[in-house]
């Protein structure tokens, strides 16, 4: 049965203090057991709650992790809407390059016109990091919500929520501009060893009740299962004001 932990905080600087905490442990296991931490960031609003406080953290070896895309816009680096520009600022560009540059591995700024070629060009940069035998399987994906209950770049309703087979695919009509995007796929988040949803704000609050709550399964982020892994959701009390079935626990590393 998949474990999902619902983490809920006063305040979205207190779910940003756990976060640091949280993801201070999960790479120190990481790195023991493996020799290393991939990682996977979402955009929108979760990299600066994220990168908050683990921007200053002193004791992780940011040197070991390897940084991914959960999904990401078609656009140029310096585009305002790029997920990668958006972790860069907020969080990468403050580590003063503890992290290798290449283990920070974005989408190619070179193929943002063809969404396609992107898509099949970042599943090879996943194979260059975890091979081509098994779906990869990450340390940690970190992932936001829409209010349509969107994750990654998996919106209700589309194709992009049937794969099978493939790691990364494109998507050129996205309901939520901009249009072209590239995103993981099921098979890639479900087989993580943690997944972490990271949501604020009273404005999600109904959305997150339909996901966690009612499991409504036209959300794509209630398709969000691991069967060898566990599912957390680091929200304030405000977007968890509306959950019943599955009240918020005490956060406990
Ligand atoms: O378009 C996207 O939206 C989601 C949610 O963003 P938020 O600003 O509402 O938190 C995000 O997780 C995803 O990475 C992004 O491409």
């Amino acid at each position: 049965m998949p474990l999902t932990k619902v983490f809920s905080f006063p305040t979205p600087d207190k779910v940003s203090l756990a976060l640091d905490q949280f993801l201070t442990q999960a790479s120190s296991e990481a790195i023991a057991q493996t020799g290393k931490f991939t990682i996977a960031f979402s955009g929108g609003s979760l990299p600066t709650s994220v990168a908050k406080y683990l921007k200053d953290n002193q004791t992780i070896d940011f040197s070991k992790w390897y940084v991914f895309w959960a999904d990401e816009r078609c656009v140029d680096y310096d585009n305002a809407d790029s997920n990668y520009k958006l972790v860069k600022e907020e969080f990468l560009d403050k580590l003063s390059n503890k992290i290798p540059a290449a283990q920070i591995i974005p989408i190619s700024e070179s193929l943002v016109n063809d969404s396609e070629a992107a898509a099949a060009d970042y599943q090879e940069q996943l194979v260059s990091v975890f091979g081509d035998q098994k779906t990869p399987v990450f340390d940690c994906i970190l992932l936001g919500i829409g209010p349509d209950g969107h994750t990654c770049s998996l919106f209700p309703g589309f194709p992009q929520l049937n794969e099978k087979s493939k790691w990364v695919v494109h998507i050129d009509d996205s309901p939520k501009p901009p249009s072209s995007r590239i995103t993981l796929t099921y098979p890639v988040v479900n087989n993580a060893k943690k997944v972490v949803f990271v949501v604020t704000g009273a404005g999600k609050s109904q959305t997150i009740k339909q996901i966690v709550d009612d499991k409504d399964d036209s959300k794509p982020a209630t398709r969000v299962a691991l069967p060898k892994g566990t599912v957390y959701w680091f929200v304030d009390d405000a977007a968890a004001q509306d959950l019943s079935v599955v009240k918020p626990s005490e956060f406990k590393l």
